[in-house]
């Protein structure tokens, strides 16, 4: 069934207000696998630019009926982060979640983008936005607009300069949804069965945390403050257990092309992957001193 662009494209923006603490940040950060003691350890805990995408997350979007949109035919299409600040390791941030565009992909579905952007509310400065595209599955054929003119960001033709192999674990989307994505897709065999797929596969921003954190290892040399944008489109699901292998290529000082693929299975999980490090512009005036310890040192 076409989804009913007239009443969700005037959907108005959601605000959602949220309070974390380190042990939801070391949480999200064992969700993407985590080792690091900087990401896992509430002593000058430093939060992974990745987690952004859970900050103030308006909830599993658009259940309503009334839209046209069923909870089944909602896959995570793209998405995108970008940061102005570091995230914060504890703290209470307010998001605004906007529907930007509908595409109508006819007869394969419809593209639902939405942009947020997070505050922290003790000083309204703005951390991050983040950007997100549904992929609604014969969610098509209302009419509308097919793109919005933003392509994907192309993958050169040549050969990866780098590699970094994250394995996930068998629990891996039993772990990440305590920060806060329930979807049964993730977790209930039944649920997954009856959306077509064989098992519950891993959150789409799951896979994307593991993807930031190869780039950050591969190209960072694991300091997590560099990393000031990560965007990718994604192409096939991932299981819980798979190993990721995440392919870079250097493009620029500070810039990158990624695609993420599952080893075992030889497909593309990301891809049309941008990366840009650096840090976030005015990042020293927002590093608290633990951070610029850790870095000072290395870790
Ligand atoms: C709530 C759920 C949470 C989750 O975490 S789910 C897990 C993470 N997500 C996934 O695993 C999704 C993996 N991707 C896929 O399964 C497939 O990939 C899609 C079903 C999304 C699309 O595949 P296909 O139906 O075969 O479409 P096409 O023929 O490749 O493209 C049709 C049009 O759709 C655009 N498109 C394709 N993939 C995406 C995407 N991932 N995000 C946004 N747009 C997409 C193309 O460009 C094209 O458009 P043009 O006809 O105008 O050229």
């Amino acid at each position: 069934m076409p989804l009913d662009y007239e009443r969700l494209i005037r959907m108005p923006p959601r605000e959602t207000i949220h309070t974390f603490t380190t042990r939801d940040t070391i949480l999200y950060a064992l969700g993407i696998g985590a080792e690091r003691l900087a990401h896992i350890y509430e002593d000058g805990l430093i939060a992974y630019p990745m987690m952004s995408v859970i900050a103030a997350y308006p909830g599993f979007f658009a259940p309503e009926p009334e839209y046209g949109v069923t909870p089944r035919q909602v896959l995570h299409g793209e998405q995108s982060i970008r940061l102005h600040r570091m995230m914060p390791a504890a703290g209470t941030v307010r998001g605004v979640t906007t529907i930007t565009d509908i595409l109508d992909k006819g007869a394969k579905g419809a593209v639902v983008n939405l942009t947020r952007s997070i505050h922290d509310v003790a000083d309204d400065s703005l951390i991050a936005t983040v950007d997100t595209g549904l992929f609604l599955r014969g969610g098509g054929g209302f009419g509308g607009i097919t793109t919005n003119g933003r392509r994907p960001h192309p993958i050169p033709d040549r050969p990866a300069d780098k590699e970094v192999r994250t394995p996930t674990r068998e629990n891996q989307a039993a772990i990440y949804r305590l920060s806060g994505d329930y979807n049964p897709l993730h977790i209930d065999p039944a649920r997954a069965q009856a959306m077509g797929f064989d098992k519950p596969i891993l959150h789409g921003l799951c896979t994307f945390g593991f993807a930031g954190r190869a780039l950050i290892e591969g190209q960072a040399g694991g300091d997590a403050s560099r990393l000031s944008r990560l965007g990718a489109r994604f192409s096939t699901p991932v299981f819980p257990g798979e190993t990721l292998l995440t392919r870079i290529w250097i493009e620029g000082k500070e810039r990158v092309a990624f695609q993420t693929l599952v080893e075992e299975r030889g497909v593309i999980a990301l891809t049309n992957g941008l990366a840009e490090f650096g840090g976030p512009s005015q990042q020293d005036d927002c590093v608290d001193d633990a951070h610029r310890t850790r870095r000072s040192q290395g870790k």
